[in-house]
């Protein structure tokens, strides 16, 4: 009903707040738009799920988010992609495993100190009700 379309909306507009706090900062400059398959032709080989920061803000926009769980699931993606496609001891992948860590931890700890656990309950049981 309009009250859960109130919360939804209000969910969108944390999200797209972390979403684009993230793409200004320096270190996650990588992850702020698709991998260049053009650059990169054996990505979508090793890397199923491909994600970024600038389709986590076409996601919300999309209304894919129900929940705060779902966002960060996605995110998840980002540095996890990142870990893995990138193993190598040479610098440029030990840089980006330091940035992919760095994305996790400051995603873990905006949600810490930001998002209200009573918030993401009733989005959890709007999801559960649909
Ligand atoms: O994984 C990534 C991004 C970094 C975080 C996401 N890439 C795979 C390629 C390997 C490495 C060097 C360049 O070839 C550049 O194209 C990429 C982009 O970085």
């Amino acid at each position: 009903e309009e009250q859960e379309e109130d919360v939804l909306r209000e969910l969108r507009l944390f999200l797209r707040n972390v979403t684009e706090r993230l793409a200004l900062d320096r270190r996650f400059k990588a992850f702020t738009k698709p991998v260049d398959i053009e650059e990169v032709p054996d990505y979508l080989m090793v890397i199923r799920k491909p994600m970024d920061l600038s389709t986590l803000l076409t996601n919300i926009d999309q209304h894919k988010y129900v929940t705060v769980r779902e966002f960060m699931s996605d995110t998840d993606l980002i540095w996890q992609n990142a870990l893995e496609y990138n193993p190598d001891s040479d610098p440029m992948d030990r840089h980006i495993r330091h940035r992919a860590c760095a994305l996790k931890d400051t995603v873990r700890a905006i949600i810490r100190d930001e998002l209200d656990e009573d918030f993401e309950r009733v989005c959890e049981e709007i999801r559960e009700s649909r």
